[in-house]
């Protein structure tokens, strides 16, 4: 299932630069400062260890093809494919600080015999939820699940499946799903089942961003659950404060659409 268009380079992508050595620098324990050995002098076995570090080095990775042209979207150290930006790192922040003030104040008001235990949607929510815990001033806990539905491509395959399951035991703790984005809804919906069935006592969803208009699962929350949402999403495939295409884009700071070109059209599922 490859989205990407073809590209003509090799499936290797370099990371230093071919060509002349670029001596490493030697750390001497006396003066704390970086050096380099003295000449003429036969190498003690740890300056030889050390030695063998001065190679010129080029580190090549194997890809998969889908990736290694993926990796030829970045140009000057910026993605291309982006037709515009929705929301900015500055007004995701500002959103993110509201969204865990509502939270804050939420948490306080159940008065939890334990505390609330924020559960991550991995690899998504992992941008959203740093930035969201660090802003809740209440106790939690934190773990991730991971699910996935969308594999390489840009259509819900309909049956996310849990890779990941959770390390700490939710039984009757309330328990706040992260996500990044809540689409059709059948990860969230799979996921309140499957925190349902370990015992949680009440299940919120917090998601940075809600996509109604494709919305095909209903999701019900849980006891005293809630739902949370940063944005409303319009109808576009997005991608950046960690929501991917085949993996890349979720290191943008801002979310933006991707352009349609970017993939073609998805006809695995
Ligand atoms: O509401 P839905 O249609 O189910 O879509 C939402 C889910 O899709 C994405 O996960 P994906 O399967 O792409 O895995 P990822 O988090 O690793 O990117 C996203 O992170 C959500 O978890
Ligand atoms: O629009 C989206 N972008 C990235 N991942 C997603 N998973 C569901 N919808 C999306």
């Amino acid at each position: 299932m490859t989205m990407l268009q073809p590209m003509p380079n090799s499936g290797t992508l370099p990371f230093l630069p071919a060509g002349p050595a670029y001596p490493l620098p030697f750390h001497s324990r006396k003066t704390s400062t970086f050096s380099t050995p003295p000449a003429n002098k036969s190498p003690s076995p740890l300056a030889r260890l050390r030695l063998r570090r001065r190679r010129p080095r080029t580190l090549t990775l194997a890809l998969p093809a889908a990736a290694a042209q993926a990796a030829t979207m970045v140009s000057d150290g910026a993605y291309a494919g982006i037709d515009r930006v929705l929301w900015t790192e500055a007004e995701i922040a500002a959103r993110v600080s509201e969204v865990a003030a509502e939270l804050t104040a939420d948490l306080r008001g159940l008065r939890l015999r334990e505390p609330a235990v924020f559960v991550g949607v991995a690899t998504g929510a992992f941008v959203f939820l740093a930035d969201l815990v660090r802003r809740v001033d209440a106790p939690l806990a934190v773990d991730l699940v991971r699910a996935e539905s969308y594999g390489d491509g840009t259509v819900s395959s309909g049956r996310p499946t849990i890779t990941s399951d959770l390390k700490v035991d939710v039984a009757g703790k309330h328990v706040v799903v992260v996500e990044d984005i809540v689409d059709t809804g059948n990860t969230v919906s799979c996921l309140i089942a499957h925190l349902e069935k370990k015992g949680a006592s009440s299940i919120s969803v917090c998601t940075f961003l809600d996509k109604p208009a494709r919305r095909s699962a209903d999701f019900q929350l849980v006891g005293d659950g809630k739902f949370y949402r940063g944005f409303e999403c319009p109808d576009y495939f997005v991608v950046g404060y960690g929501m991917d295409y085949a993996e890349f884009y979720r290191n943008l700071p801002y979310v933006g659409v991707l352009k349609a070109e970017m993939y073609k059209k998805d006809t695995s599922n």
